[in-house]
């Protein structure tokens, strides 16, 4: 069966239609983030992802919450995705061990405060186990990520890390890799298409730079659920603004494509 849409407090993002728009927060100082999130949200994504990496506090649960408190007004109604980047996939340094980040994992799934979750799929096994529970426990989707900024892997292992964050039961899983040809754009684009048709739960995927560009405005007719746009700053290199994605994801459907 193909993938569908990711559901989010039981609606299905974008009305279902893929791929649904996520807007990235990464402002380091609480001011900056709700500003950030202010001038984001009137731009309509289906979905803010607050990369609490680039949080200068992140080490501070109760200032994380607090936060989360403001920016839950801020994004009026728009849900959150949280997502804790390491440095390993892309993200920033953070004065936090893995420990630390599973205690903020759970504070923040108790909280209610974000929809759903982003945990990568290669940390450790116990710390994926648990954040899975927590997840379930308040009744939030988990997405299962994985990244390679420096390159986009073979074809049987692309397949094996959509593969992974099922059998670790995701309930979306989400692979971003850095092509070096177009080829490797369209091997992923293929890798998406299988496992949006054979997973059972919905996939997200996006090649990265500008040579990936192209799979953020197409991933949606080879089955990725989501594709990342900037609001206000670019979480990941080859993200364009929103407002042209949303355009080139019009043209596209005007043209009927599915
Ligand atoms: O994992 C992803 C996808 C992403 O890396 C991208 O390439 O758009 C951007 C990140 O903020 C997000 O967590």
């Amino acid at each position: 069966m193909p993938s569908s849409g990711i559901v989010v407090n039981g609606r299905p993002l974008a009305g279902g239609r893929l791929p649904a728009v996520c807007a990235p927060l990464v402002a380091r100082t609480d001011a900056a983030l709700l500003a950030e999130a202010a001038l984001v949200a009137a731009h309509s994504p289906d979905l803010l992802e607050w990369r609490v990496d680039f949080y200068d506090a992140i080490a501070d649960t109760g200032r994380v919450l607090r936060l989360g408190a403001q920016l839950r007004e801020a994004a009026r109604g728009i849900p959150l995705l949280f997502t804790r980047r390491s440095v390993r996939e892309g993200g920033q340094a953070i004065a936090l061990e893995e420990e630390g980040v599973v205690a903020l994992y759970r504070a923040v799934c108790a909280s209610g405060l974000v929809d759903l979750m982003d945990f990568e799929m290669g940390n450790a096994p116990a710390d994926v186990a648990q954040v899975r529970a927590f997840t379930r426990a308040a009744g939030m989707p988990l997405v299962l990520s994985f990244h390679d900024f420096g390159a986009t892997p073979p074809d049987p292992e692309l397949a094996a890390r959509f593969a992974q964050a099922k059998a670790l039961d995701a309930d979306v899983a989400k692979v971003a890799v850095m092509p070096s040809s177009v080829e490797d754009v369209h091997r992923l684009l293929g890798a998406t298409l299988q496992a949006s048709k054979t997973l059972g739960i919905p996939v997200i995927s996006m090649a990265m730079g500008p040579l990936g560009a192209v799979s953020r405005l197409c991933g949606g007719v080879f089955g990725s659920a989501l594709t990342f746009a900037m609001g206000a700053a670019a979480s990941a290199p080859g993200q364009m603004p929103i407002e042209d994605v949303r355009a080139g994801l019009t043209v596209l459907q005007r043209a009927g494509s599915p």
